[in-house]
């Protein structure tokens, strides 16, 4: 009666019969004795010697009897409730409004990013413009605007120039942490359609969120017209800079949408912090001290 093959013949004749009668033979009032049969036959299939006891403890860990729809072996110790799922788990499953408005922004923003990256690669649609994209790159660099403001600072002869200079190279170093602890932070990788081939960058450079490019383009330029008095043509100029070389950081593949307008917003937010705090031979006599000896 137990042999392998009649086990197998067993359980088709238990499956049929539960689609026979409208229901599955797991949780069918009918049949009971089939599965059991299936249960014991299929046991003593794996492994011929086992007892009958056993068999019974094994068909009350299969997953029918754990969901408690058939008493296959009363005899067995109920089983522990499944552990909860992590709470991320369930927001997944239940996502809120935010959440799909927020995945929504971001597909968005993916699709609109990919599709204004057309100097990604030399092959892209305006390829030809690339080199002229990697021009304002480097006009926006760190690097360059570190290097440069610590030059004029020391060149510098005047007092008001210095304090000028001072508050910029500090707004730079600032902009330098800040960017580099939210990318830390946030770790969003660049768009795949980039091409990392910049000059000079840290390792969390890797990351694009925000874009480092947009901070300083906003917070530079919004330092220059608070404390340069320039021509009306110059001052557009620089807000035009500002703009192009964000929207350059998209056309390069470098960056999303969302990280040139989030850098564009944190480096508007910078200067603010930069006037509020800002360093003068009164605040701060060490640092100016510095040059005393000129
Ligand atoms: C090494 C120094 C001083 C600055 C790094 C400048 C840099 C490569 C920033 C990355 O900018 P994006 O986030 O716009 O790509």
């Amino acid at each position: 009666m137990s042999s392998p093959r009649r086990s197998v013949d067993g359980r088709a004749a238990a499956s049929g019969a539960g689609a026979g009668g409208g229901g599955s033979p797991a949780h069918g009032s009918h049949g009971g004795g089939s599965i059991r049969f299936e249960f014991q036959a299929l046991l003593s299939n794996r492994s011929p010697g086992a007892e009958p006891s056993a068999a019974r403890l094994r068909a009350s860990e299969s997953p029918m009897h754990r969901r408690g729809s058939f008493p296959l072996a009363p005899a067995a110790a109920p089983q522990p409730p499944p552990p909860p799922l992590p709470e991320e788990d369930c927001m997944k499953l239940n996502p809120s409004f935010l959440g799909i408005a927020l995945s929504s922004l971001l597909a968005i923003d993916l699709w609109v990013s990919k599709r204004m990256g057309v100097c990604a690669r030399e092959k892209s649609s305006w390829g030809s413009a690339r080199p002229l994209m990697k021009l304002l790159e480097i006009s926006g660099h760190g690097v360059l605007w570190l290097a440069g403001t610590a030059y004029c600072l020391y060149q510098s002869d005047s007092w008001a120039g210095r304090e000028v200079l001072v508050n910029l190279l500090f707004a730079l170093l600032l902009d330098l942490v800040l960017v580099a602890l939210l990318k830390g932070l946030v770790r969003r990788r660049r768009p795949s359609h980039n091409q990392m081939d910049m000059f000079f960058s840290f390792s969390v450079d890797k990351y694009s969120f925000p874009s480092g490019h947009a901070t300083r383009a906003a917070l530079v330029s919004r330092f220059i017209l608070h404390h340069l008095v320039l021509a009306i043509p110059l001052r557009v100029l620089i807000v035009l800079w500002a703009f192009i070389l964000g929207l350059s950081r998209v056309m390069l593949g470098r960056h999303n949408v969302t990280d040139v307008a989030f850098g564009f917003f944190l480096g508007y937010i910078q200067y603010s912090i930069v006037d509020y705090f800002w360093l003068s031979p009164f605040n701060i006599p060490a640092v100016f001290a510095l040059w005393s000896h000129k």
